[in-house]
């Protein structure tokens, strides 16, 4: 049924008819109704004698439609005016390169008792079918909007080769609400089409069929072998779009305490050793496929660095990439951070048409591991608060400083589902190779210029374990270079002794122990403490991770 699937678009501009044609669109329908709708009025408003309708639609028609498009067109002609010269219309119709005509607006669709005088007048549904007979007699294909199963004969006997059941307005912020439902609409549209032939094509339009799930549902249930796209084309999935890029704006402070990624090449990832060659040549393979990439890798081993050398270098990169912190996300907050409400977009959402990094994802709540899975299996999130699921596009990049199967909380499935691609980041010390270069760079990247280090404090950096891996280092070097003058020494590089981060790992300065100066060296010292992981340095403070974001940019400590 669905290969049989005939698609037609209501069309109003260059714009969209050029969209549904790309699309492949079986036919394009010019209608008055259309070229209101992009001007923001309803397709009511194409009953209203503010201009003439049949100019109109062939003013824009040549100007933007005719001649550009692959489908064939229909012209939507307006043929109530008792002085229209009907066969002189349809001769333009014809000349200016359309293929088809179609009646529209219908008579049939206004108020009952207007329609009844309309046709009593021989002003209505009768001109209509004279302008179908006009039509097939000059050749031109014929579309009949109908609304009953008698106008449906009458039309097919007049020459239409396609019969199109109208089923009333659409609704929506400023269509009309309907009175149908989808199985209802479709009885109706059973009923019309009864004892229509097959040659004829039996399509429909409007009512509640709003999307292709509804348009599939309807067809499936009736005798109607496609739908004609009108408002669900442009106002609605139109509105729906500026609703979610409005959303999306109202959503900049939370986007704001995600780091925004400006790394696009891999070249951002410092290193000659073989296993970060071997790296950039894995990120490399997988920057231009969808699957979901597992990062794996001690703290500060540059996680979150691939995964947006990742996106930068795959074909989602025309947004940043939406980072969601794991560890930070609260039992009570969280699913909203990452689901959103019914009045804003989460995290998941955010990211659609990018990507989405999951740090230290094994720190997912055993409800949150659920909702991601959701995400992971069918693209589906469930905003708080609302009833139904929407389909969202992002990539899953996610992050873990263990083997989540190593944990007897996080989920097997979910892991399967992440860990399409595995990426493991080798510790800094097993790559010794690199730390010269390293050093160098985040030199370079703090001085502006490239610094000088001593032999004996490169040998020191060497003989280093390095707990904290890259983001130790670059910490470690960006101090020494700012207390040294021009060349780094070993002194400069202050005690690189891994007791250091172990032992004082019990809270704040100890008894006796010197105090920090500063509020920056306070911060400094826990992180050191801690090896640079922002979660515990966070839970040692006592403050948040967003707080602790907010210092660590405030005081450019730039873990
Ligand atoms: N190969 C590299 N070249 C240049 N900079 C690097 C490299 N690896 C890491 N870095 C830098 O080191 C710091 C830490 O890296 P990143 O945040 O990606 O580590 P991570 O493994 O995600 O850490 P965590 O698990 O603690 O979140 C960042 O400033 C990053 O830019």
């Amino acid at each position: 049924m669905s290969r049989d699937f005939r698609f037609g678009a209501v069309v109003g501009s260059g714009m969209t008819a050029q969209a549904a044609d790309s699309a492949g669109a079986d036919y394009l329908l010019a209608l008055n109704a259309g070229r209101f709708r992009v001007q923001g009025a309803s397709s009511l408003t194409s009953y209203l004698p503010v201009r003439s309708a049949n100019d109109w639609v062939f003013e824009f028609a040549e100007r933007e439609i005719l001649g550009r498009c692959k489908a064939p067109v229909f012209a939507g002609l307006s043929v109530s005016d008792p002085g229209l010269d009907i066969a002189a219309l349809v001769d333009r119709t014809r000349e200016l390169g359309f293929s088809g005509v179609c009646n529209f607006p219908p008579t049939s669709l206004l108020d009952g008792r207007i329609a009844t005088v309309l046709d009593r007048e021989g002003l209505g549904f009768d001109r209509e079918l004279e302008l179908v007979r006009q039509a097939s007699a000059r050749g031109l294909q014929a579309l009949a909007h109908v609304v009953s199963n008698a106008q449906a004969h009458a039309m097919v006997q007049a020459g239409a080769g396609t019969i199109c059941v109208n089923i009333g307005f659409t609704g929506g912020s400023t269509g009309v609400s309907t009175r149908w439902s989808v199985e209802s609409a479709a009885a109706q549209i059973n009923r019309i089409l009864a004892g229509i032939p097959a040659p004829i094509e039996k399509l429909c339009i409007g009512g509640p069929i709003t999307s292709p799930e509804k348009a599939l549902a309807v067809t499936r249930i009736s005798r109607a072998q496609g739908y004609i796209a009108g408002s669900t084309l442009d106002r609605i999935p139109l509105e729906q779009t500026l609703r979610d890029v409005a959303e999306s704006f109202k959503a900049i402070p939370r986007l704001a305490a995600v780091e925004a990624a400006e790394t696009t090449a891999d070249a951002a990832l410092v290193g000659s050793s073989h296993s970060m060659q071997e790296a950039r040549r894995r990120l490399r393979d997988l920057a231009h496929r969808d699957d979901p990439v597992l990062i794996r890798g001690e703290t500060g081993t540059g996680k979150t660095l691939a995964a947006r050398v990742l996106h930068g270098s795959g074909r989602r990169t025309r947004r940043a990439p939406v980072v969601i912190d794991c560890p930070s996300l609260t039992e009570q907050d969280g699913s909203a951070l990452l689901l959103g409400t019914a009045t804003s977009r989460g995290a998941l959402e955010l990211a659609s048409g990018g990507t989405a990094i999951l740090e230290e994802v094994v720190a997912l709540s055993p409800g949150h591991q659920g909702q991601l899975l959701r995400f992971a299996d069918e693209g589906l999130i469930q905003r708080i608060g609302e009833t139904s699921a929407r389909q969202v596009r992002a990539r899953i990049i996610a992050t873990s400083s263990i083997d989540p199967r190593s944990s007897d909380h996080f989920r097997r499935d979910l892991y399967f589902r992440l860990a399409a691609e595995e990426l493991a980041l080798p510790p800094l010390r097993e790559r010794p190779d690199d730390i010269p270069e390293l050093a160098l760079h985040f030199g370079r990247e703090a001085l502006g210029d490239t610094p000088r280090f001593t032999n004996a404090a490169l040998r020191r950096l060497l003989e280093y374990d390095w707990p904290g891996n890259v983001r130790e280092l670059r910490h470690i070097v960006r101090r020494a270079i700012n207390s040294a003058d021009g060349i780094v020494g070993q002194r400069h590089l202050g005690p690189l002794d891994q007791n250091i981060l172990s032992d004082v790992n019990t809270g704040l300065p100890q008894a006796g122990a010197e105090r920090p100066r500063t509020e920056r060296d306070w911060i400094a010292d826990a992180l050191l403490r801690n090896g640079f992981h922002r979660g515990k340095t966070a839970q040692e403070l006592g403050m948040s991770t967003r707080t602790l974001y907010n210092k660590i940019n405030k005081y450019r400590l730039e873990v």
